[in-house]
């Protein structure tokens, strides 16, 4: 299978996004269009407000001013009911994403399912569950507990549980934080697989370079509040500008 970027037709469209905390503006005129099919990597320092920007995008927080379409909807008109149905739609792989420490593999892919979806019959619960296992490679992790599991699977199953609902949207925050090279590499190639397989239009946020290269259709690099760079990872990088630079050089620097 191919992965196929449709560009005419935009899922993700914000114009002029601005959000401050007290005397701290962290988004100042955000421009952002994300393509159905298409994964867009965001890069920018701590703090620059990226994890904020994603939440912003699923109705988490609100934006102060500006224009946030997700899937033809101005996400800050929505109606409670509205917004928690656009949620379903988008997948969120969060750092910290935890599994439920205390139920089996199968009970925590079965959570979402039973929580969002009506009317499953038992087999369909247990198809569900299968494929999605499948889907990451970990069919046999089914009745082990999370505590059983790597890091990287543990992260993987994460991702099972999140793809279960079939949404639109991912949105992983720092996927590869945290885990070693090897195991990175097998979460950028999930991370390729589901784009391919299901579709689905990606932001992916993350200050590993090797994952942005590896997964980014796009790059988009956050500096001072917008959008400064937007393009191949090769444009975004081959700048004189002494911030991209800066940034470079201590991704390499620290490994
Ligand atoms: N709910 C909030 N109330 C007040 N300040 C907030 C809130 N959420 C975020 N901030 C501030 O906004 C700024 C941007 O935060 P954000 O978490 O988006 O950064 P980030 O770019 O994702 O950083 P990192 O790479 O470290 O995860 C930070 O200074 C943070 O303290």
């Amino acid at each position: 299978m191919k992965k196929s970027i449709n560009h005419d037709k935009l899922i993700i469209s914000i114009r002029n996004l601005k959000k401050a905390f007290g005397d701290l503006e962290v988004l100042r005129g955000v421009d952002l269009d994300v393509y159905q099919g298409e994964n867009l990597v965001v890069l920018g320092r701590s703090g620059t407000g990226k994890s904020v920007l994603i939440k912003i995008i699923s109705g988490l927080l609100t934006a102060d001013e500006g224009s946030v379409k997700v899937l033809g909807q101005e996400v800050g008109e929505l109606s409670p009911r509205e917004l928690a149905e656009l949620r379903l739609k988008i997948g969120f792989s969060f750092q910290n994403s935890a599994l439920y420490d205390s139920m089996t593999v199968r009970e925590n892919l079965e959570f979402p399912l039973v929580r969002n979806v009506r009317n499953l019959s038992r087999a369909d619960i247990n198809r569900e569950v299968e494929e999605a296992l499948e889907d990451v490679g970990l069919a046999h992790t089914i009745n082990q507990m999370p505590s059983e599991l790597s890091g990287g699977q543990r992260k993987r199953i994460g991702i099972a549980r999140t793809l279960i609902l079939k949404p639109e949207i991912m949105l992983y925050d720092e996927p590869t934080a945290g885990l070693d090279p090897i195991t990175s590499g097998e979460i950028n190639n999930l991370i390729n697989q589901v784009q391919v397989q299901h579709n689905t239009t990606s932001i992916i946020i993350t200050h590993d370079l090797t994952c942005a290269k590896s997964t980014g259709d796009r790059i988009a690099m956050l500096l001072d509040g917008q959008f400064q760079r937007q393009g191949s990872f090769a444009e975004v990088f081959d700048s004189q500008d002494e911030r991209v630079k800066s940034f470079y050089d201590y991704n390499f620097i620290d490994g």
